[in-house]
């Protein structure tokens, strides 16, 4: 009975090489973990299976999607995900089930769109003093990656934890590094068996790194919590002045209090999901823009019709850049800066066509489904035309996953693409775009978690007459 339940899941290809406990894992010794998964894909195709030396299935079906994004079974995090997980452990990315269930609802609230709205203002505010940094750029010295990964981190303490920073103005900020060395470190423990162990990582250089760098920024927000608490303690309403409600504000009011433990490790997921990903997503759609000047053109005339060249940019505003935020959705189609997530199937998931044996890992390839012809015929050409209603409606439902699916998808995803319209519009009715890249065949990706290039990105911002 047993064999004839899984007979459809073991017919699937997988590597041929395997070795006794290691199965295929020496196969990708050393590599990232996109390389690791598109090598199984380009060999065996999708869906097919791996013991790594776990066991492991990967898709990248949209119709698998639904059922796995959505499956009771299936809404726990990747074993993959632990080495991260030690950091936020408590936290909406590693919570068990129940707890996940009942603050995502309570953390929904900071996301709602009155909230979103009332942020706007601080999010031109910012993108009014990025404009000034990306004037005055020095190519030689700046990181195109960098300097947006400190302006979405300056836009994150003022709205998410209710503080203003100038990161952008550090020439070497800690933080942003931490973010970014701290998820290459921690997800390069899968490809090095030695580092499993958290005893023997806490030994190495890296551990030592993690560890201290973590530690630094649960200080920065335990003082920031510190200062908050005391102002209550007074009887000082922290949300009087203003109509803006920041998340960490929202914790630090309920009544049935949440331990400063808890929000250190939420506010710091909260930090490194929403700087990478937001930054990097705002510099590939730069970038496409500067490999497509009449795509750019289009942007520019909505952003003049619509706003103007020097007028705030406000809420309403940002609804009617309806291609703008097609141009966004696009590069985040081509460049998933997720490409891929991974679940832990701790029963069996019935896909109708097979059945998947529980204690799988699930890896859902959302990079190979966005460049999947069937889905986005010529996949490799930037269009934001597909991203019009009535081409999003001729595709199944999960065939575009930038921000995840289901129940357990990005809490900040209205948050995310509010910034970043505010942001591209700003800067394209300020600066003419332009890079070296002719097509994306010229950039070298490589992903731990987030998609990144193996070099600078080429991105030029010249300021318009
Ligand atoms: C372009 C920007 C962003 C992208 C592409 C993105 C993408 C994603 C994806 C794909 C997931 C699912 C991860 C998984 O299942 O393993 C996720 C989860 C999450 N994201 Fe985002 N994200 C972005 C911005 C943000 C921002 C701005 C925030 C916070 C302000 C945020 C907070 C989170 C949190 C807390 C989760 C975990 C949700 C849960 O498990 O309930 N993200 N994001």
């Amino acid at each position: 009975n047993h064999r004839e339940k899984y007979k459809g899941f073991y017919k699937l290809p997988t590597p041929s090489s395997s070795l006794p406990l290691l199965g295929n894992a020496h196969l990708f010794v050393g590599k990232n973990v996109l390389d690791i998964f598109s090598e199984l894909v380009n060999t065996c195709g999708a869906p097919c299976y791996a013991h790594l030396p776990g066991r492991f299935y990967i898709t990248a079906s949209p119709e698998e999607y639904k059922i796995i994004l959505n499956h009771p079974n299936s809404m726990g995090k990747s074993t993959t995900y632990n080495f991260v997980g030690r950091l936020f452990a408590s936290s909406l990315l590693m919570a068990p089930d129940h707890q996940w269930k009942k603050n995502r609802k309570f953390l929904s609230k900071g996301f709602n769109q009155m909230i979103l709205d009332s942020f706007v203002t601080v999010f031109y505010e910012k993108s009014e003093y990025f404009n000034v940094k990306l004037k005055n750029i020095d190519y030689d010295q700046n990181d195109i990656y960098s300097l947006f990964e400190k302006y979405t981190l300056d836009v994150f303490c003022e709205a998410t934890l209710g503080i203003e920073t100038k990161l952008i103005d550090e020439d070497d900020c800690e933080i942003v590094n931490f973010i970014t060395k701290g998820q290459r470190i921690l997800i390069g423990r899968l490809s090095n068996v030695f580092k499993h162990s958290d005893i023997l990582f806490n030994l190495t250089e890296d551990g030592k790194y993690i560890n201290e760098s973590s530690q630094h920024f649960y200080n920065f927000v335990l003082d920031i919590i510190a200062k908050k608490r005391k102002m209550i303690a007074e009887g000082q309403d922290i949300m009087a002045q203003t109509n803006k409600l920041p998340v960490l504000d929202l914790l630090l009011s309920e009544k049935e209090a949440f331990e400063d433990n808890y929000i250190k490790e939420e506010m710091l997921l909260f930090a490194a999901a929403a700087t990478d990903t937001t930054a990097y997503s705002m510099a590939y759609t730069c970038c496409l823009l500067g490999m497509h000047p009449e795509i750019q053109e289009k942007v520019l005339t909505e952003v003049m019709d619509a706003i103007g060249k020097d007028r705030e940019i406000t809420c309403n505003d940002l609804h009617q850049l309806k291609y703008t935020e097609m141009a966004i959705s696009e590069a985040m189609r081509l460049i998933p800066v997720v490409p891929m997530i991974g679940r832990r199937a701790v029963g069996d998931i019935d896909l109708g066509t097979r059945v998947i044996p529980a204690n799988t890992d699930v890896v859902c390839l959302f990079i190979n489904t966005h460049r999947n012809e069937k889905y986005y015929p010529n996949p490799k050409k930037y269009d934001p035309r597909r991203f019009l209603p009535e081409e999003v409606a001729k595709r199944p439902q999960y065939s575009y996953l930038a921000f995840s699916g289901g129940p357990r998808n990005c809490i900040g995803m209205k948050y995310a693409m509010m910034v970043m319209k505010t942001t591209i519009a700003n800067i394209v009715r300020n600066f003419h775009i332009t890079t070296k890249y002719k097509s994306i065949d010229e950039l070298e990706f490589e992903s731990s978690i987030i998609m990144t290039t193996k070099h600078p990105l080429d991105c030029h911002f010249t300021p318009r007459k």
